[in-house]
């Protein structure tokens, strides 16, 4: 069946959004067009808005998947979509806004890596979030602490700021884009120089291990090499562990060694990984740890 043009139910057109929400602040200029922080007029609720020009139908039915997936992909540890609309020759996507930030300049900001309990409880969170994605047959694609979102409540949000989660429905693969590297499974790079065998949900349990690893050190592995010597060095190279095991719980070194298995057949599931002791034992003492974390941020921000 081919969609009629305009049929996107998740999207509102005709529609001029400023009526029901105001911009109160910028985000940052993201890879496509700006963000803005903007304020529900009549309920008052945050949300982060991206613009985005829409040049073609092509254009607009490539970021129509993303909302798509928003709009299907409803839960807890899942950025939420509070609405779309089609106006101006622009689409606007409306966030919801997770007042802590990006988990990458939270650790920036306060310039350390998280503890041993903060990592065992957003790598809880984010795998409940992965096995729903992976449920519905979404694949994230560059998963990394510049992708995880923290509310002022301490929930853990998976996001997408980047180019890959558009297509990443299987069977909805356009010309693949080559992500951030550093977090990248060696089938993909595989696949990304080979470009035809579709890998699968396994690639965002290698990216998640990556990830762990960087909680801990603030930087991925290899982050000092120059991104075409990464690419190398992750397909010859054993997977890589964390710089001072000692230094963490032998179950957590466990956890990282299984998501950093090399062949992705051999690699447990998000759902697998539930059950892992690392991160079973987590308690929701270890959120308050996470509530820490977001107020030391916030008040270091409101410093500087
Ligand atoms: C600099 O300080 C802050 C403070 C708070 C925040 N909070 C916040 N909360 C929510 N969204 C954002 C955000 C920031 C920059 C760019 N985009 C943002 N959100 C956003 C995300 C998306 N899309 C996704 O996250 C996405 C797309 C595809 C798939 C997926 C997933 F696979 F995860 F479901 C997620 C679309 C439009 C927007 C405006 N930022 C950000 C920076």
């Amino acid at each position: 069946v081919v969609k009629k043009k305009g049929e996107n139910k998740n999207i509102q057109r005709n529609i001029d959004p400023n009526l029901k929400w105001e911009i109160v602040g910028e985000l940052g200029d993201g890879a496509f067009g700006k963000v803005y922080k903007a304020q529900n007029k009549e309920n008052g609720s945050l949300a982060a808005l991206k613009q985005v020009e829409i040049k073609s139908e092509e254009d607009l039915e490539d970021f129509a998947v993303e909302i798509d997936i928003l709009s299907e992909c409803r839960h807890k540890n899942v950025v939420g979509l509070h609405e779309a609309f089609f106006f101006d020759g622009k689409l606007w996507m409306y966030i919801e806004f997770c007042e802590g930030g990006a988990l990458d300049s939270i650790m920036v900001d306060l310039e350390k890596s998280l503890s041993e309990k903060q990592i065992r409880y957003v790598a809880h969170e984010m795998c409940l979030g992965l096995d729903f994605l992976h449920k519905n047959k979404v694949i994230h694609r560059d998963l990394k602490a510049g992708n995880v979102l923290l509310t002022a409540e301490g929930y853990v949000k998976l996001a997408d700021f980047g180019v890959s989660a558009k297509n990443s429905r299987t069977n909805q693969r356009r010309d693949s884009f080559i992500g951030t590297p550093y977090w990248m499974a060696p089938e993909v790079i595989m696949c990304e120089t080979l470009k035809d065998n579709p890998y699968n949900h396994k690639a965002d349990i290698w990216s998640l291990g990556i990830t762990l690893i960087e909680f801990a050190q603030i930087e991925p592995p290899n982050h000092d090499l120059h991104p075409m010597r990464v690419l190398i060095r992750i397909q010859k190279s054993d997977p890589p562990t964390l710089a001072v095991p000692r230094k963490w719980s032998k179950t957590m070194n466990d956890f990282i060694t299984k998501c950093l298995v090399k062949n992705p057949d051999q690699r447990p599931s998000a759902a697998e990984l539930l059950e892992h002791p690392f991160i079973v034992d987590c308690t929701e003492k270890d959120k308050n740890e996470i509530l820490n974390l977001i107020s030391e941020s916030k008040a270091e921000v409101e410093e500087t």
